[in-house]
């Protein structure tokens, strides 16, 4: 009994100890001074003038793993370290989930849908929904992405007709750009014209403008503070949350009220329309609902709330990438006229086989334009860090040894469950050691020369999509996406970036770009535009 008892008492010491010791090599990590004792770095990190520019002096300082303090004085683990991102992203399966915030303030706007699903559920909607996103299944895509590029460009050369001349002048590239992407989503997605290219009204493109702008840039501290204190609430106070009569909680409830009235009304169309074992996104949605076996089946609000997800996933992600593309390629005209000269000889090739428009394969024989997007993908990543939390007490792998406070050079970090783990993708994309030393500047060749590279990321290499279990679903769609639409407006337009213009990069949940002192206007990258054809 008694040796029992010792032997109890023993272990659990044991226990104690070895996970104090944990914490103490967490304590060792070395991080910036701690601003604020209540705050931490949070307010700092959200403050930020422009995305990215703290971390990418705190890896100068600290290397790539670095230690910051949430609200509270919780410790918050940085890392863009290759072998650490990999391990916690795709690696460890769901062993690293969502935080309770980032996964509440997802469904303010999107519900109950893959985005914000756990394990169980999230297995269960992904499997649903990865027929809808498969190579095969996207290039019936490509004519809509084609069509829908090609109108934009009517509408660009309408406003250059209206507002200068028919040959060209000062355009703001994203808004239509963002309409465009919306109207994509939906037809391919749901069948159906949304009209938010043509229609300045357009009930669900109102409702999405300036969402993020309005709900998370530079939030006020009792916000931080507020949200920091989440999980110390019950379940039921959590569901309230939605209703509070602030302005980001009434934007987000009105987009997600509008959304969910959009599906509703798509399900009534499309449903008697969708037939067994078509793998578009509505029949599979649909058919989904009708499933007997539980492993297969969306109830009707998780329908709805993937709908909502879509729309917001699926358009303005693709449209911020594409509109900081054409930002990069108006300040290297030399990149844009590679890019035009291959387009011209693909066409040719195209032309001489009788074929009207390029297939997927011409677009990716275009070996310097898609160079150009993986590299606007790495320089500019619209998701520009990911936060997870350790489920149960782990090792987080280095490939870049760090020297802890204490002078040790450590490649491994012991971590106890719960502990938040903050990738910076923004800095990761960044690494010198990774990309070589020019990393901080737009270079689409590194993408052309073929080099060794580490094994990261579901493309190119790269964090932009995330990695793993919870990558981006819609990869594949927003590649093609961008490749369609790129080689429609650089064989249509040439884009220059107007004088006395300075951009800067803001985290509103998405990086957005505003013009530095005309924040007031909201997103926008003005370039001057002038018509080829
Ligand atoms: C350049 C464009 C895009 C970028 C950079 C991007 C980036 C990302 C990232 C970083 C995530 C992980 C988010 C997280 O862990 O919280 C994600 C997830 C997701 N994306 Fe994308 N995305 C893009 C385009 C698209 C498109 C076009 C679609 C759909 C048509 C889409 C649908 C989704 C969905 C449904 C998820 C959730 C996946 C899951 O949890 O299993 N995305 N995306």
């Amino acid at each position: 009994m008694v040796s029992s008892w010792a032997v109890s008492i023993t272990a659990l010491l044991a226990f104690a100890v070895w996970r104090v010791t944990r914490r103490r090599v967490l304590s060792d990590i070395r991080g910036p001074a701690v601003p604020s004792r209540l705050l931490g770095h949070e307010k700092v990190v959200r403050g930020m003038e422009q995305v990215g520019d703290l971390e990418f002096k705190w890896v100068r300082e600290f290397g790539p793993t670095w230690l910051t303090k949430n609200c509270y004085g919780e410790d918050n683990l940085w890392t863009a370290d290759p072998k650490a991102l990999q391990y916690v992203f795709h690696t460890s399966g769901y062993r690293f989930s969502k935080r309770l915030v980032a996964v509440e303030v997802t469904k303010l706007f999107t519900g109950q849908g893959i985005l914000s699903a756990s394990a169980d559920d999230h297995q269960r909607h992904r499997k649903i929904m990865n027929p809808a996103f498969g190579a095969a299944q996207l290039r019936t895509f490509l004519p809509i992405f084609r069509r829908s590029a090609a109108r934009l460009g009517q509408k660009w050369k309408d406003q250059l007709q209206a507002n200068s001349t028919a040959e060209g002048g000062v355009l703001n590239i994203s808004r239509l750009l963002a309409r465009m992407t919306l109207d994509v989503i939906g037809e391919v997605a749901f069948d159906d014209r949304l009209g938010a290219l043509d229609d300045k009204e357009n009930e669900l493109a109102k409702s999405f403008d300036g969402l993020f702008l309005d709900t998370l840039l530079y939030p006020p501290s009792w916000d931080l503070l507020f949200k920091a204190s989440w999980r110390f609430l019950p379940t039921p106070v959590m569901n309230l949350i939605k209703y509070l009569p602030t302005k980001e909680y009434k934007r987000f409830r009105e987009y997600l009220q509008t959304a969910f009235r959009t599906g509703k009304n798509l399900i009534e169309e499309k449903a008697s329309a969708t037939e067994k074992g078509n793998k578009d996104i509505m029949s599979i949605l649909v058919q989904s609902n009708l499933s007997e076996d539980a492993r297969f089946r969306l109830n009707e609000n998780e329908i709805l709330s993937q709908i909502a997800t879509l729309l917001v996933a699926g358009h303005d992600t693709t449209a911020n990438s594409l509109t900081w593309l054409l930002y990069e390629l108006s300040k290297h005209p030399e990149d844009q006229r590679r890019i035009r000269d291959e387009i011209a000889a693909t066409r040719e090739r195209m032309e001489a086989r009788n074929d009207e428009d390029f297939s997927p394969a011409d677009l990716d024989s275009m070996t310097f334009m898609n160079a150009a997007i993986k590299e606007v993908l790495r320089l500019h990543p619209i998701v520009p860090t990911l936060v997870r939390e350790a489920d149960q007490d782990d090792v987080i792998p280095l490939a870049i040894p760090i020297e802890t406070k204490s002078g040790k050079v450590i490649s491994e970090i012991p971590i106890v469950k719960g502990t938040p783990i903050t990738a910076s993708i923004c800095t990761y994309n960044r690494l010198e050691s990774v990309w070589g030393e020019d990393a901080a500047e737009w270079n689409p060749n590194r993408f052309v020369e073929s080099r060794e590279r580490t094994t990261v990321g579901i493309f190119a290499n790269l964090m932009t999509f995330s990695a793993g279990i919870r990558g981006c679903i819609g990869w594949r769609f927003a590649v093609l996406e961008m490749q369609a639409v790129l080689a429609e407006l650089i064989e249509t337009f040439d884009f220059r970036f107007p004088d006395d213009v300075e951009i800067i990069r803001l985290n509103a949940g998405l990086m957005v770009p505003m013009v530095r002192g005309k924040m007031q206007e909201g997103i926008q990258i003005p370039l001057h535009v002038s018509v080829l054809r």
